[in-house]
């Protein structure tokens, strides 16, 4: 489904990283010409520049995003949703609205938006922008089945669209779309290894990417569980399990938990 053909205009109310990864994806699927999306910022001036890298119309006010697009991605931080949509809520009763504000789920639009709005939550991650990402998506929603359709089609087109329960939805968002931050801490750790011990830099990243998308692709292709996975790279009395002894010995697997039991009990 290319959304030129039907049609689909999308407009982003708030463009920063997160919309920006979004609009790209769509834009390098080819699922939308840039001359259908609109977008506004609280700057502006910065909002203008980040456009013109995309080929997007930016506008001052979302009043005018709203008149320009059918399908609204919310893309504020949580905080500011609520002061946002009040000025503009009667507008969007004709419209489908996507959030992507972590933390802001269905029944938390059922207040803030006019009965009956069209509305979805979901928690996308950055890799969208080379349509390798996710949008983990909130089951409970109000679009209508061809909404549905189109949404899974489109964005489905940047990655994964998982659904998922609203009392899972939390976690799930931290997995898909905190963890690419502690994946690129990982990378750089490599990075910096790699450097300690005579490569140079890009050298080190590369082969440290490619290493993580591939075991990530392996996981994907045969669902193996990670602890074969990890088996089948240790060979007896070999180098790896070496560095597994020493990850282990300084609680590897119980860092990772930790740091996302502290956003999941924030
Ligand atoms: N970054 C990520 O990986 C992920 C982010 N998210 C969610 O995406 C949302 C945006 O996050 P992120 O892109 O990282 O944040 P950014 O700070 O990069 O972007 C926020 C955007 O909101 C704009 N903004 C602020 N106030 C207003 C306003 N009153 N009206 C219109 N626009 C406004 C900002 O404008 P200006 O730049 O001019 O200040 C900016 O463009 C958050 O809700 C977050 O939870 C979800 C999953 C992953
Ligand atoms: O850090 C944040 O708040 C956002 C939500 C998920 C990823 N980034």
């Amino acid at each position: 489904m290319i959304l030129k053909e039907i049609g689909m205009r999308i407009g982003c109310i708030g463009f920063g990283n997160m919309a920006q990864a979004i609009v790209q994806g769509l834009i390098k699927q080819e699922k939308i010409d840039p001359s259908m999306i609109s977008v506004c910022a609280a700057h502006y001036d910065r909002c203008q520049q980040n456009a013109k890298k995309y080929g997007v119309q930016a506008y001052e006010s979302s009043l005018e995003v709203i008149q320009n697009s059918d399908w609204i991605l919310l893309a504020v931080k949580p905080y500011q949703i609520s002061a946002v949509l009040e000025p503009i809520k009667e507008e969007l009763v004709s419209k489908v609205v996507v959030s992507i504000a972590a933390g802001v789920y269905f029944e938390d639009y059922e207040k803030m938006l006019v009965s009956g709005t069209h509305h979805i939550s979901s928690i996308p991650n950055t890799p969208v922008m080379i349509g390798k990402g996710i949008f983990v998506s909130e089951s409970k929603n109000s679009l209508d089945e061809n909404e549905v359709k189109v949404f899974e089609e489109v964005f489905g087109s940047l990655g994964l669209v998982e659904w998922i329960e609203t009392s899972h939805l939390s976690i799930a968002g931290t997995i898909a779309g905190c963890a690419p931050a502690y994946t690129a801490m990982y990378l750089e750790a490599l990075g910096d290894a790699g450097v300690k011990h005579g490569l140079t830099r890009a050298q080190a990243y590369r082969l440290a990417a490619q290493m993580i998308e591939g075991t990530g692709s392996l996981y994907l292709a045969q669902g193996q569980h990670p602890a074969q996975m990890k088996d089948a790279v240790c060979s007896p009395g070999g180098t790896t399990i070496k560095g597994v002894a020493s990850l282990e010995k300084n609680a590897f697997r119980g860092i990772v938990i930790e740091a996302i039991d502290s956003v999941e009990t924030d």
